[in-house]
């Protein structure tokens, strides 16, 4: 039975489960659910995902929530041999943390600089929150300095699930946009990743800076 994918492009988290099927060539049903009229917290979607939420997959009876799991997932099942997610301990282990890394603290700090301005109290988002994306952003600059990707010589997962919040990041006017290393790092990823490059990982992000953009000039 082929796997099963709840999921839309316009989330964030889902985009990083397609590029990653996509990429392998893996494939999938896309099962689409109509938010709006709350089909994720119907009991049939509230069995595979009590937290309803997408990207969800089914594989043979299988069900996984949460995306950063569902990327390792796939890669261990349909590609176990690819570098993405190499077996080695230690190399595994750096991938992890990178994953860990860029949920627990980057993207958390993305989150909270945008929050105020989405949530509608300000124009303006939190500058706190900005500084350490910064400082976050030239830390990653000098570690590329050093190395072609974040976890060693080859393209991983880690390398994809951060260079959403990257792009992200780049796409508002945080200053980072000069760092030599993640800009180089960044064009490296567009062309080995250039079959899903625009559709996937530019795209969306243009579409999210407009909707920025709107909510900053109506609150
Ligand atoms: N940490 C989760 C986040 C998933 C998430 O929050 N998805 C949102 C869409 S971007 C969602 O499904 N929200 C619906 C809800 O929470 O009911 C992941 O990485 O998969």
């Amino acid at each position: 039975m082929v796997l099963e994918l709840y999921a839309s492009m316009g989330s964030p988290p889902c985009r990083l489960v397609y590029a990653v099927l996509k990429h392998l060539n893996i494939p999938y049903e896309q099962k689409t659910l109509n938010m709006r009229e709350k089909e994720h917290l119907q009991p049939q979607f509230l069995e595979l995902n009590p937290f309803h939420t997408i990207p969800t997959i089914v594989d043979d009876g299988f069900s996984l929530f949460e995306s950063r799991a569902i990327i390792t997932y796939l890669v261990e099942k349909y590609a176990p041999d690819n570098h993405l997610y190499p077996r080695d301990m230690h190399k595994r282990a750096s991938i992890n943390r990178w994953l860990y890394w860029e949920t627990a603290t980057l993207s958390s700090a993305v989150r909270n600089y945008m929050s105020p301005v989405f949530r509608g109290e300000s124009e303006k988002p939190d500058a706190k929150a900005g500084e350490a994306i910064v400082n976050h952003v030239g830390t990653l600059d000098s570690i590329l300095s050093k190395r072609n990707y974040i976890a060693g010589d080859n393209l991983t997962l880690a390398d994809i699930a951060l260079a959403f919040t990257v792009l992200s990041i780049k796409a508002h006017d945080l200053n980072v946009n000069q760092l030599a290393n993640v800009n180089n790092w960044l064009k490296r990823l567009e062309s080995d990743l250039s079959s899903i490059w625009t559709e996937i990982f530019v795209e969306p992000i243009e579409a999210m800076k407009k909707r920025f953009a709107e909510r900053a000039t109506k609150s």
